[in-house]
């Protein structure tokens, strides 16, 4: 049977207890706005007690979501509660959650209670709450780390006091998937009422198994996720709701479970939380990161190319990327660079035109982490300027002597003397001087240099200088060159030879 499942947003509240992460009203009532877009169940806005700027944010949220439930976090306290009650006042669906520790180092260490004392505050606080609220919830802080059965008697005595959701924490990140389907499972066979209120999972990171834990929660009877957009949270974070969202979307056939989520809204709500949480997201983040719908490797590009399915279970689309992407890298094929090109407006037809530029590719692609558009223009550029080339540059050697006297020694091979290499030696005033100087003493040219450019062309450290220069040959003619290297003096080199040329 299909079931349907609640996605329950506490970016606003857990999210903010990332260390360093800090939302002003303004930007809450915005997240949650965007969470209503993205079609969220219940949008968790804050703890109203902790301060009145949380109060306040709780307030306006409850005042502007029209759709989504609003809830207020409250310890067993009723001042708390009371905080929650008068903050949600303008709510139109309004929940409350109300929670305490339950694990044995909780109730010793931090609220030195023994069991009797937590049922009883249980009981006190979940009654007056109900007073006030429909839809209360209640958490077992440390659910995970909770002796079973002592975990039973407390779930009973709040969902006799009114809960209607009852939310199991992985608190500190502890559990797996197996231990934590094992414990709804648990859950299910011992609490009669099991079925009449909802039971949610609300996991942490701390393992790296925040997701997949919410998931094995969902198999074994859960109807409501908890997490946060980007899995921001404390400590290392909460589940990320969204890579719940499309796991459930993606695997329905081993899920069964439908959800209000707009799936194409993810990237928008993600990128929206990361820029006003000042986190940025990893490339290699699940959904949402720059790289999950990238493909680098030739095999894969190749792939991608002929079917997306051979290497994408998600498309793109789905989540509101405009497009895959594969980038050019040393790891790249043929097939990807073709197409890159013929992309780029460049005839492909030639078979051994392509053999040549692939091999070009590659040798800048060894140089270079990117290969940017630019990179390949300059690619183009540069075989053509070569292929015209009567004088090549074989070598470049250029050494500082003193007080800005420079040292150049260059090797051009000369492509219509069946590439016999011209050797020579020259000093000049700065190493573009001692170049160009070596050049016309090696070809016997009497050359006046009238123009020097340099352009980056591409962007970063390595990027690639392009050299322009014009020069007045013997006869009276000006005559243009470029040059492209990564390097600026062989760049010059190359200029100043296709000038020639
Ligand atoms: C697992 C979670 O994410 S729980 C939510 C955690 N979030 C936050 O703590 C963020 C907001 N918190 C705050 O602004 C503050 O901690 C406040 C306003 C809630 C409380 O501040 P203070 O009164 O200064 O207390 P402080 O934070 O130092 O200590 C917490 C107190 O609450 C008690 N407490 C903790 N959880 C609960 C609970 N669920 N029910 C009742 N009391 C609780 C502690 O035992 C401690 O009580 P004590 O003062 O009698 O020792
Ligand atoms: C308040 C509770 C639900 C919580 O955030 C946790 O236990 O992680
Ligand atoms: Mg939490």
């Amino acid at each position: 049977m299909v079931k349907q499942i609640q996605f329950f947003d506490t970016t606003l509240r857990d999210g903010e207890q990332t260390p360093g992460v800090n939302f002003n009203t303004k930007e809450k009532v915005q997240i949650a706005l965007q969470l209503e877009k993205w079609g969220i169940d219940v949008i968790e806005a804050g703890f109203p007690i902790s301060s009145q700027g949380d109060f306040e944010a709780v307030q306006e949220i409850a005042a502007q979501i029209k759709h989504a439930t609003v809830g207020g976090l409250a310890r067993c306290s009723i001042e708390d509660i009371d905080s929650v009650r008068e903050a949600l006042k303008e709510a139109n669906h309004k929940q409350i959650h109300v929670f305490i520790a339950t694990s044995p180092i909780h109730r010793e260490s931090k609220l030195s209670m023994t069991k009797a004392e937590i049922l009883a505050s249980v009981k006190k606080h979940i009654t007056y709450a109900k007073q006030y609220f429909d839809q209360v919830q209640f958490s077992p802080e440390d659910a995970t780390r909770t002796e079973w059965d002592f975990l039973v008697e407390v779930i009973e005595v709040a969902i006799k006091c009114g809960a209607t959701i009852i939310n199991i924490p992985d608190t500190v990140g502890y559990t797996n998937p197996t231990e934590y389907g094992a414990l709804f499972a648990y859950l299910k066979e011992n609490i009669s009422a099991f079925d009449e209120v909802i039971f949610s999972s609300h996991c942490h990171d701390d393992l790296g198994m925040a997701t997949a834990n919410a998931l094995a929660a969902i198999e074994q009877g859960a109807l409501r996720v908890e997490g946060t957009i980007n899995g921001i949270g404390e400590r290392a974070g909460n589940t990320a709701l969204e890579e719940v969202a499309v796991a459930l979307h993606i695997r329905r056939d081993a899920y069964q479970a439908e959800n209000q989520i707009k799936l194409d809204e993810t990237k928008n709500t993600s990128d929206l939380v990361s820029r006003l949480s000042g986190m940025p997201i990893p490339r290699n983040k699940a959904i949402i990161g720059a790289n999950a719908y990238a493909h680098e490797s030739g095999i894969h590009q190749d792939g991608v190319l002929k079917n997306p399915e051979t290497y994408e279970i998600i498309t793109p689309q789905l989540v509101g990327v405009s497009s895959n992407d594969l980038p050019l890298g040393k790891l790249s094929g043929r097939h990807a660079f073709v197409d890159r090109m013929v992309s780029l407006g460049y005839d492909m037809s030639d078979k051994v035109v392509v053999k040549e530029l692939f091999v070009k590719f590659k040798e800048l692609a060894d140089k270079k982490k990117n290969i940017s558009t630019t990179d390949l223009h300059a690619l183009i550029a540069g075989a053509t300027i070569e292929d015209q080339a009567k004088y090549e540059l074989a070598r470049l050697q250029v050494q500082y002597i003193e007080e800005g006297l420079h040292a150049a020694t260059v090797a051009v091979r000369d492509r219509q003397q069946d590439n016999r290499i011209l050797l020579d030696t020259d000093t000049g005033a700065g190493s573009v001087d001692a170049i160009y100087k070596t050049i016309n003493r090696m070809l016997k040219l009497n050359i006046i240099l009238h123009e020097y450019r340099i352009d980056a062309i591409t962007q970063g450290h390595d990027s690639q200088a392009q050299v322009h220069v014009t020069i007045q040959l013997p006869n009276g003619y000006l005559s243009y060159g470029t040059g492209i290297d990564f390097d600026v003096l062989t760049a010059s080199a190359k200029a100043y030879l296709q000038a020639i040329n």
